[in-house]
């Protein structure tokens, strides 16, 4: 195979509940037509992005070209389990024209990137560019942000140090990786929030980036694919925390686990449920599936902090049980048995 018929790769990363998912749902609505493999990695462990991309009902949209890798983030697994998977796409009989990868919303792309440069692979396929999908409004309330004080006095103790804030160093390693920023969510916020986000956006990447505003990440494919950024070869313009620390990096700053919750007697009483649950153990992301009483459909829920969205997505099969799932994922020392509780459920892995 030739450089120039390398099959190209688009990264998509952005913080936990940014809207990967959607604006890959979106993508391969409107892209029907164009052979597109998507690799998803996920933090937490119900797969349920794979199982929103599988009913994406787009025709030609094949269930085995929605690969899932849920061993452990992808940005750690690089040579047990992603280079294999890249390597058995390529060889397919009917190999993609083109592969998206949506990262979990906790890893730093670089040590993705760096995998592209292996031996394996480096001839094959090319990082065609890093999209990194941004929530508008989390940004705008400061999530990312440090607290100027703390970090002052961390500092004095320790002069190395970077952040207080854990998120705030996954949100800059993302910026930095970008080719294409996504300004996601701009539905929930005014032009003058909306101009300081860009700003701080800007002030943060070590580069020139183009940004484009969305909602519901809808972006144009052509404005998504063929980037031809090369990327894994302009590794030195994307600094990464990951880089001083000799290919460790600070999961441990998360963590999640999985609720079983009993079937629900009214929606609107599990949503305020879940939002209150969320408020008030600081929950940053929430997924999951429940069935409600005298309802033959699944009731799927999706919450960013406090924000939650439902719908009833599908009917429950026979051998589903009246028995509800949810994902919860937060910083370190989340009360996994209270927050159960609090959730009517139990806790299946913390
Ligand atoms: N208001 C609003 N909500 C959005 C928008 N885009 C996505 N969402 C919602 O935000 C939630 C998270 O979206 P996802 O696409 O699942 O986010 P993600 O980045 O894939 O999440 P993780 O894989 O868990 O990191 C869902 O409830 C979406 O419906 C938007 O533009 N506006």
């Amino acid at each position: 195979m030739t450089l120039a018929s390398r099959v190209p790769v688009t990264i998509i990363t952005g913080f936990l509940g940014a809207g990967k998912t959607t604006l890959l749902r979106n993508l391969l609505q409107r892209a029907a037509g164009h052979r597109i493999a998507v690799v998803v990695n996920e933090f937490g462990s119900l797969g349920i992005d794979g199982e929103i991309l599988r009913g994406c009902g787009v025709e030609g949209c094949k269930e085995d070209d929605i690969v899932e890798l849920t061993n452990g983030c992808l940005c750690c697994t690089v040579a047990d389990d992603f280079l294999p998977t890249m390597e058995a796409l390529l060889d397919r009989a009917d190999p993609p024209e083109h592969v998206v990868i949506e990262t979990s919303g906790l890893a730093l792309p670089k040590p993705l990137l760096k995998a592209f440069g292996w031996p394996t692979v480096r001839n094959r396929m090319t990082v065609d560019g890093v999209i990194t999908v941004v929530d508008a409004p989390a940004v705008a309330a400061g999530r990312f942000a440090d607290d100027p004080e703390a970090i002052a006095q961390q500092r004095a103790a320790d002069p190395s140090l970077d952040h207080d804030n854990p998120l705030a160093e996954v949100f800059e390693d993302q910026i930095n990786a970008a080719d294409l920023v996504v300004l996601n969510k701009t539905d929930l916020l005014d032009a003058d929030a909306l101009a300081r986000v860009e700003d701080e956006i800007r002030h943060t990447a070590p580069r020139p980036v183009q940004i484009v505003r969305a909602t519901e990440g809808k972006v144009d494919p052509a404005i998504l694919l063929g980037i031809g950024a090369a990327a894994e070869a302009d590794l030195a313009a994307r600094p990464s925390h990951h880089d001083a620390e000799d290919g460790e990096h600070e999961h441990d700053d998360f963590e999640s686990f999985v609720v079983r919750v009993p079937e629900q007697q009214s929606v609107e009483q599990f949503l305020t449920l879940l939002q209150d649950t969320a408020r008030r153990y600081d929950v940053l992301r929430m997924k999951g599936f429940a069935a409600v009483a005298g309802k033959a459909m699944r009731l799927a829920v999706q919450g960013v902090g406090t924000r939650f969205r439902h719908e009833f997505d599908r009917p429950l099969a026979a051998n589903d049980g009246r028995e509800g799932r949810i994902v919860v994922i937060g910083q370190k020392g989340l009360e996994a048995p209270a927050i159960a509780k609090a959730l009517g459920g139990t806790l299946v892995t913390a």
